[in-house]
């Protein structure tokens, strides 16, 4: 069979989810890896394929990539974009899940977004080739590229790369493909390593000389995510700083992504609060270590669920001393009913990717007046929304925060209330 090819001239329209440029032929749309809106392309369809053969204009939102990397490595998809034309495409994003909710006269968002280098989690492909390994991030739909640079990480991360390269292709456990998560903690690098074979006597060696010469307080290995995991070395404490309390979070635990971003979600968290008594309760929803509850404690009471079994094990070892408490709960099984969430004056939650399913479906049967919504997916904001403002919720004030810088994840802090009171003082406050 003959195979047909046309070629066209298409404007990019806008941005994908994924960051690629659309554009519309024969009816369909199309995404360009590359291209950003407005630029005009001259492009060749050929066997259920775009082929994009010129840019044909530049958009004036258009920049050097900082990394030599940008176009192998899947960590970035918009790097030729400036950062404020991202940080204005993410706020549409949020921005179109709230007025398609139905939540369309709003209040002006806060923005915020984090500067380069301030990557504090990593969570990095291996590969064992030829004469060494590669350790990096997955191009697209593809093997992992080696991270030679990134302007991303904090320069710490960076620093240790190339020993780490070394000290990890001596492995004799990494006969294939394995990963590594690394989470900058304020004791150091905390290190969970994955590999095809277990660990032997030599490499369990091997990672503790490694850890004492670049002060990394411990090395974890397990042989899968999920799997039991092995403390590999270990030499010295393990902890970090949520406000001035002191937590040893887990192996590989969640950690916001950066530290700028941490703060900011925290300062949106804090300032979205209805005004409490110190007695007052904060029920606290998918807390993880910590991070936002020991800041909570300065204002209530706060009641912390968690279902991650280490995470919430760190939170409630150290909450002593603290006006706080913490649970163990899947709170997709078990979600808090309304009995309980009405012991609260105010709901903050912080759900997985997948948004909080049934956990929100009890939250709005519940009385609950005042909830914060930290979501880290718009596309889950998209479907948990339109229930919420069902059950009358206002939208009080939005922050939308980039932690996630040239990627196209954002981060956003929805204050909501559905106290007449409440959203009455806001609007006048917005008004006027
Ligand atoms: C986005 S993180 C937020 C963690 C914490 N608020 C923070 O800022 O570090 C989501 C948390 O939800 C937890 N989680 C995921 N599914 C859950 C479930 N079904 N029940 C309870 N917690 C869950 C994860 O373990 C993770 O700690």
């Amino acid at each position: 069979m003959m195979e047909t090819s046309t070629q066209v001239h298409a404007t990019v329209e806008q941005l994908g989810r994924s960051g690629d440029g659309m554009v519309r032929h024969e009816g369909r749309a199309w995404y360009i890896p590359g291209t950003l809106p407005g630029e005009r392309l001259h492009l060749r369809f050929h066997d259920g394929e775009a082929e994009l053969l010129e840019r044909e204009s530049t958009s004036p939102h258009r920049v050097e990539p900082p990394c030599s990397l940008s176009d192998l490595c899947g960590g970035c998809a918009l790097q030729h974009m400036d950062q404020t034309a991202l940080l204005e495409w993410k706020k549409d994003q949020v921005q179109r899940a709230l007025n398609r909710s139905g939540f369309t006269d709003l209040p002006e968002p806060a923005l915020y977004q984090t500067p380069p280098h301030s990557r504090q989690r990593l969570d990095v492909a291996l590969q064992r080739v030829p004469g060494g390994i590669i350790l990096g991030l997955h191009q697209r739909g593809g093997d992992p590229v080696d991270m030679t640079e990134c302007p991303l990480i904090r320069p710490e991360l960076l620093k240790l790369l190339p020993p780490l390269r070394e000290c990890l292709s001596s492995l004799g456990a990494l006969t294939g493909r394995g990963s590594l998560a690394i989470n900058l903690l304020d004791s150091g690098p905390d290190l969970t390593l994955e590999t095809p074979a277990p660990l032997s006597g030599s490499d369990r060696e091997k990672l503790a000389a490694f850890a004492r010469e670049h002060g990394i307080p411990r090395i974890t290995w397990r042989p899968a995510p999920g799997r039991v995991m092995e403390t590999a070395a270990q030499t010295g404490p393990v902890f970090h700083h949520f406000g001035c309390v002191r937590v040893s979070p887990p192996p590989a635990s969640f950690l916001q992504a950066s530290q700028e971003g941490e703060q900011a979600i925290r300062e949106a968290v804090l300032a979205g609060l209805p005004p409490l008594n110190r007695k007052d309760r904060i029920i606290e929803l998918y807390a993880g270590c910590g991070t936002l509850t020991f800041p909570l404690a300065q204002h209530g009471f706060v009641q912390a669920y968690e279902g991650d079994r280490a995470a919430i094990a760190s939170l409630r070892a150290a909450t002593h001393g603290s006006r706080a408490e913490g649970s163990e709960r899947d709170l997709n099984r078990q979600p808090l009913l309304p009995p309980e969430l009405n012991q609260a004056r105010v709901v903050v939650l912080d759900p997985p990717y997948a948004g909080s399913g049934k956990q929100l479906a009890s939250l709005l049967r519940s009385k609950v007046q005042d909830v914060v919504y930290v979501s880290c997916n718009p596309a889950a904001l998209e479907k948990e929304l339109p229930a919420l403002k069902q059950a009358g919720f206002a939208v009080l004030s939005w922050t939308v925060i980039d932690q996630f810088l040239w990627s196209t994840d954002v981060e956003t802090v929805l204050v909501l209330s559905r106290d007449p009171k409440r959203i009455r003082k806001a609007e006048k406050k917005r008004k006027g």
